[in-house]
Parts: structure tokens; sequence; C-alpha cells
């Protein structure tokens, strides 16, 4: 299950599926890339006796989705959230290019995700500092850019001055997109 597609990244969904036959790839319909399965906003993906609520998250991409796992009886406790690079431990996705925005940024993380219950586990896509979860309590109280008011973030987010991504601009073959490549790589 992908949380969103980015330039800099060859999605590692098509080497699983190689490696384990009947895997379906998932991404946001709003993400625009090609995998077996879309998903939206709301939608719940079920597997054994759990399932993960998709929560739209878009601002560092505009297809950005966060996986929730659910409420229901037999879901683990605390909840776990795979925010992908929407929320990074004391920091948060850069919006600087493809589609991001500051703005849908702070309203995406500020609406569903620091209104999950305050014990919720949360797991982002990248760390740089060593951090491998935090909770929605702790992002809420000490994050560095998600705890100021909506104006100063933006402030902060168009003064990030972060380098471009090395493997930006690498060339993604054509038929590897998102999981689905055909034929599948030999590995
Ligand atoms: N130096 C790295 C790129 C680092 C980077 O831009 N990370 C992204 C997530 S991957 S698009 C990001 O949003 N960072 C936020 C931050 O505050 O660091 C490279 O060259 O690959």
């Amino acid at each position: 299950m992908n949380t969103h597609v980015h330039a800099d990244h060859v999605t590692g969904t098509g080497l699983i599926k190689t490696k384990v036959p009947g895997v379906k790839s998932v991404i946001s319909k709003a993400s625009g890339a090609k995998a077996d399965h879309f998903v939206d906003h709301g939608d719940k993906i079920h597997f054994g006796n759990l399932f993960l609520e998709v929560r739209a998250t878009p601002g560092h991409t505009s297809g950005c989705v966060t996986y929730v796992t659910g409420d229901a009886d037999g879901q683990p406790s605390p909840r776990m959230a795979f925010t992908g690079d929407a929320l990074i431990i004391r920091a948060c996705g850069r919006t600087d290019f493809q589609g991001g925005s500051s703005e849908q940024l702070y309203q995406s993380v500020h609406s569903q995700i620091f209104t999950l219950p305050k014990d919720t586990l949360l797991y982002p896509a990248h760390d740089y500092k060593g951090f491998t979860v935090s909770t929605v309590e702790e992002e809420a109280a000490y994050n560095a850019r998600l705890t100021k008011d909506k104006e100063t973030f933006k402030t902060i987010m168009n003064n990030l001055n972060l380098s471009y991504p090395k493997m930006m601009d690498v060339a993604v073959p054509a038929n590897l997109v998102c999981g689905i490549q055909d034929p599948p790589p030999k590995i």
C-alpha cells in the first residue's frame, strides 16, 4: 500500500510483486499513478481480521494519503497511522514541488492526523534523525513546524532551502509505475 508517488522514488511494490505472487499494489486515485487498486478518502482496506482506513492528507503531493488502523473490535490498540511524507517526526514533508502546498498540508495534518486519539502511534515514511515512531500527543506538542499557526508554518515551509532530491531526475522506465512492471524485472 503506497502512501504517495514522487519522482525521486522508485516504488518497491514492483519488486514485492515479483517475489510474492498475488500481491496487489494500492495507491490513491488522486495520485495519478498506476496500480492494481485505487483508494479514496474513507475507504477501508481489509486484510485478515484487520483493516486500514484511508485518510486523504494532501500537501506534500496532491495524492498523499495516511493509512490508519481501524477502530473496530479486534483492531490493534493503540491505533497506528502510516503517514507517508505528510508528517515526519518533529517535521513534515516538503511542499515546494510536484503539487505541494503548505496550506493544504497544514490543513491535512490538523484535520486528519492530530484529531486521532492522542496515543495513536505515528510511523512516517522518512526519518533523517534516527527516530522510528512517535505519537499524536508528542507531535501535537513538539513538532517544530506543525505546532505553529498556519501563517508561521507557511513561512517556515517557504524557507526550508532544502537541496534538490538527488534521484529526482533519474529516468524511470515508462513501464515501471507504482508496482506495475510488465514484463516483470529479472531479479
Ligand atoms: N536530501 C535528500 C532529500 C531530502 C528531502 O527532500 N526529503 C523530502 C522527502 S522525500 S521527497 C522531504 O520532504 N523532506 C522534508 C525535510 O524537512 O527534510 C535527497 O537528496 O534525496
